[in-house]
């Protein structure tokens, strides 16, 4: 999102870089984390930079209807968009559609993975509990140097929708066997 003098644009308009370096990426990214954004995207690759502290305003529930039904990279960059474009797809082509999430110890997996679950099942209007993570996380977490709440397992979350179900419509089933994040949602019941 920089102009070719390498300044940054507004409102999140989308540029190419003048050069794709590791050192202009960087630098977009400092830039926009100091305007207090934390999400970028490349491509439809959305890029989060851990904040360190919770920021109410980007997690407000409004958000969630805000970004429904709309494509992605017309509104900024919001975890809530990813959630939302995998959702849409899976209904309109009723096919499994799955999100990596990646990136190094502390830096943010497990609450991005905890927000995408959140919307998705506000989105679904179904009901979720957090049983599942306080459990997992309750054996299978430690502090590190790196993370005072660090994974010691890798995890693969599956979301299963259920298309005629009458109340909570999605269940949602975590195994730890794969070492970086995926969620998988799927599963109609016709
Ligand atoms: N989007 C966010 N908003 C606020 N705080 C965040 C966010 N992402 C991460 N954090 C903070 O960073 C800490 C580490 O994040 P998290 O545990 O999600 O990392 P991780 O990538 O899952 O690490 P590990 O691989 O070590 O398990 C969290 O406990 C939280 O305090």
């Amino acid at each position: 999102f920089l102009d070719e003098k390498g300044k940054l644009y507004q409102n999140d308009k989308k540029i190419h870089l003048p050069s794709v370096t590791q050192e202009a990426v960087l630098q977009v990214l400092r830039q926009r984390f100091h305007k207090h954004k934390i999400y970028t995207y490349i491509s439809n690759i959305l890029v989060a930079v851990n904040p360190s502290k919770f920021l109410p305003l980007y997690y407000n529930p409004k958000y969630v209807k805000l970004y429904e039904n709309q494509p992605l990279g017309k509104l900024s960059p919001h975890i809530f968009a990813i959630a939302d474009v995998a959702f849409r797809t899976m209904l309109s082509r009723q096919a499994n559609q799955c999100i990596l999430i990646s990136g190094e110890s502390g830096s943010g997996k497990t609450e991005s993975s905890s927000y995408l679950i959140h919307c998705l099942t506000t989105l679904n209007q179904g009901k979720f509990s957090a049983v599942f993570h306080v459990f997992l996380q309750a054996f299978g977490n430690a502090q590190t140097a790196e993370n005072n709440n660090c994974s010691r397992f890798g995890k693969f979350i599956q979301l299963i929708y259920l298309e005629n179900a009458s109340s909570a419509n999605i269940l949602v089933k975590e195994t730890s066997h794969i070492s970086y994040m995926s969620l998988n949602c799927f599963n109609f019941c016709l």
